[in-house]
C-alpha cells in the first residue's frame, strides 16, 4: 500500500490540499485563497468553478512540493464548508449560479415565511436560518420556474461544497454527499439519516435533484487521477475527527472565518434548550452513527479579514498580533462582528455588527485588540450553553484552526474562559480529520485507537485573569451583544 494519505480541505476562504504520513504528521500542503464575492450587504458567493480548480491545483502543488505522484496517495477524503450550495446542470456539468454561502442572508424572508419552526427543529435538529442549505436551493429554483421542472426531471443538481467536488473530481461518475453534510442542509432527519419528503415539500425541493447520502467514511468513488476517494465530511466534524474526540464528551474548538464549538455526544442525538445545534458527528461505514452538539459562530475570524480588507488597519491577518498586543487592553471599546446577524447560541438574524465605546483617545489597536475579544467571548457564550445543556462544564478546549497561530488570542481565550486551552502539534485537524476518516475506510490505519495515540499536545494557555475580570468583561460583552439586535433590515 502506498505510504501516504491525501486532503481536500475546501473552505471559506481558501482550499488547501494537505498530505500526511501514517503517524499523522503532515508531509505537504498546497494552499490557495479564493475571491469573495459579495454582490450585495449580506450576499457571500465563491465562484464553483474557481474552488474545483484550487482543488486540482493545490494538490499537485502539494505532490509536487513533496516530490510524490498521485500513486504515493493510498486515498483521499474531502472536507468541505458546509450548508454553502451549488446548482447544476447533469449533462454538462456547468453551474447555473455562484455557490450561495453559508454565511448569506439573502433567505431571511423566505425563512420567516416558510415558518414551521418546531417541526424542521424536531426532525433535522436545526432551527430555521439562513445558514443552512434548504433556503438557498429553494431561492435558486425560485429564480427561474423552468428549473424546478427540470431539477423534478434530474437534469438539474443541486449539492453542497462536498458533493461538486466529488462530481468533478470523478469526472461526473459520483453524485453523492455524506451524512454530517446532508446533516446541515436542514433537509435531512436526523434519525433516518434519509432525505425527508416533510421537509422536502415543505422547502419545495425535488428529491430527484439530490445526492445520495452515504456514511462519512465510506467508499465515494475514484478520482481520474486514479486515486479513490473514501471520505466525505463537513469540515467542522472532520476537526472534531483530526482531534480524536471518539468518546462523547470529547470537545473541540475550530477558529477560521467562523468559530464552531462540537461536543460529542455518542449514539444519540441531544437536543439543545440553549441555542446550540444537533447534528451528526461521523459515521464510519455500516457502524450507527455519532453524534454531536455544535455552537456555531458566524463571524470571528470575518472580523480580522474584515480590518484587513474593509478597514485596511494591516496587510496580513497575523499582523492582527502585534498590533493588538501594543496596547494593554481594548480600553473599554467593544467590537461585536455581527455581519451575518448571529448565530449560536442567539440567532437573531436581525443583529448586525457594531464597534461600541469608542472615545478620541482610541485606535486600531484597541479596536484590532477588541476584534480579538470578540472571538473569544463569543466563544464563552458558547461553552456556556454547551455546559448548560450537557449538564457539566468544559475542563479543558482542544483548539484548532487558523487563528490558533495567535498566540494572544489563545491566551485571552483561556483568560475568558477560565479552563486551559490546548493546541495538538498538527494545528490543520480539519484536514487531518478527512485523512483520517478516508484512511480507516481503506485499512491504512486499522481503529480509532490506533488515530488517539497519534495525537500529541504542542502548547497549552492557562488562564491569568482572576474570575471576577473574566465576569465583568463577559456582562460588558452581553451588554453589547443586545444593542445590535434590530440594526439589520429584516
Ligand atoms: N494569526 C492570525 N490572527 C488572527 N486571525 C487570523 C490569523 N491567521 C488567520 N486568521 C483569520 O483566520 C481565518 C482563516 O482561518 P482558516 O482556518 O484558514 O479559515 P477557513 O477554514 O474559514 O477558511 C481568516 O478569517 C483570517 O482572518
Ligand atoms: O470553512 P470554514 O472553516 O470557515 O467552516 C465553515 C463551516 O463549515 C460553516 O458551517
Amino acid at each position: 500500500m502506498a505510504d501516504f494519505v491525501g486532503a481536500v480541505d475546501q473552505g471559506t476562504t481558501s482550499t488547501r490540499f494537505m498530505i500526511f504520513d501514517r503517524s499523522g504528521a503532515e508531509v505537504a500542503r498546497g494552499q490557495v485563497e479564493h475571491r469573495q464575492i459579495l454582490p450585495r450587504s449580506g450576499w457571500v458567493e465563491h465562484d464553483p468553478i474557481e474552488l474545483y480548480e484550487n482543488t486540482r491545483k493545490t494538490m499537485e502543488a502539494a505532490l509536487a512540493s513533496a516530490g510524490l505522484t498521485a500513486s504515493d496517495l493510498a486515498t483521499i477524503g474531502i472536507t468541505n464548508q458546509r450548508e454553502s450550495v451549488v446548482l447544476w446542470e447533469r449533462a454538462t456539468g456547468r453551474p447555473l449560479h455562484n455557490v450561495i454561502g453559508w454565511q448569506d442572508t439573502r433567505t431571511a424572508e423566505l425563512v420567516t415565511s416558510i415558518g414551521h419552526a418546531a417541526e424542521i427543529r424536531e426532525i433535522t435538529g436545526l432551527p430555521p436560518a439562513t445558514y443552512f442549505s434548504a433556503t438557498k436551493i429553494r431561492w435558486l429554483l425560485d429564480q427561474d420556474p423552468s428549473l424546478r421542472v427540470r431539477a423534478a426531471r434530474g437534469e438539474i443538481l443541486a449539492g453542497t461544497v462536498d458533493t461538486w467536488l466529488l462530481w468533478n473530481l470523478t469526472g461526473g461518475d459520483v453524485f453523492a454527499t455524506d451524512v454530517t453534510n446532508a446533516s446541515r442542509t436542514q433537509l435531512m432527519s436526523l434519525e433516518t439519516l434519509t432525505w425527508d419528503p416533510r421537509l422536502l415539500a415543505l422547502f419545495g425541493i425535488p428529491a430527484e435533484m439530490l445526492p445520495e447520502i452515504r456514511s462519512s467514511s465510506a467508499h465515494f468513488g475514484t478520482a481520474t487521477n486514479g486515486v479513490p476517494i473514501e471520505a466525505v465530511i463537513g469540515d467542522q466534524q472532520a476537526a472534531l475527527f483530526g482531534q480524536t474526540c471518539f468518546d462523547p464528551g470529547d470537545a473541540k474548538a475550530t477558529y477560521g472565518t467562523g468559530n464552531f464549538i462540537l461536543l460529542n455526544t455518542g449514539g444519540t442525538p441531544v437536543r439543545s434548550t440553549h441555542g446550540l445545534l444537533t447534528t451528526v458527528a461521523y459515521r464510519n461505514g455500516d457502524e450507527p452513527p455519532v453524534y454531536a452538539l455544535e455552537g456555531s459562530i458566524a463571524a470571528t475570524g470575518a472580523a480580522i479579514q474584515w480590518l484587513r480588507d474593509q478597514a485596511g488597519f494591516f496587510d496580513d491577518a497575523a499582523q492582527s498580533e502585534t498590533l493588538a498586543g501594543s496596547v494593554e487592553d481594548s480600553g473599554g471599546v467593544v467590537f461585536v462582528p455581527a455581519f451575518s446577524g448571529l448565530f449560536a447560541p442567539y440567532w437573531r438574524p436581525d443583529a448586525r455588527g457594531a464597534i461600541l465605546g469608542l472615545s478620541r483617545f482610541h485606535t486600531a489597536a484597541h479596536i484590532t485588540r477588541a476584534a480579538l475579544e470578540a472571538i473569544c467571548y463569543q466563544t464563552r457564550d458558547v461553552v456556556d450553553a454547551m455546559a448548560l445543556d450537557a449538564g457539566t462544564p468544559l475542563s479543558k478546549l482542544r483548539v484548532d484552526g487558523g487563528i490558533t497561530a495567535n498566540a494572544l488570542c489563545m491566551q485571552l481565550q483561556a483568560d475568558i474562559l477560565g479552563v486551559p486551552v490546548i493546541r495538538p502539534a498538527v494545528a490543520e485537524t480539519t484536514a487531518l480529520g478527512a485523512a483520517y476518516a478516508a484512511g480507516l475506510t481503506a485499512g491504512f490505519w486499522a481503529s480509532t485507537d490506533e488515530l488517539r495515540a497519534n495525537w500529541r499536545e504542542s502548547r497549552r494557555w492557562q488562564t491569568t485573569w482572576p474570575a471576577d475580570r473574566r465576569d465583568q468583561g463577559h456582562t460588558r460583552w452581553k451588554a453589547a451583544v443586545e444593542r445590535t439586535f434590530g440594526l439589520g433590515d429584516i
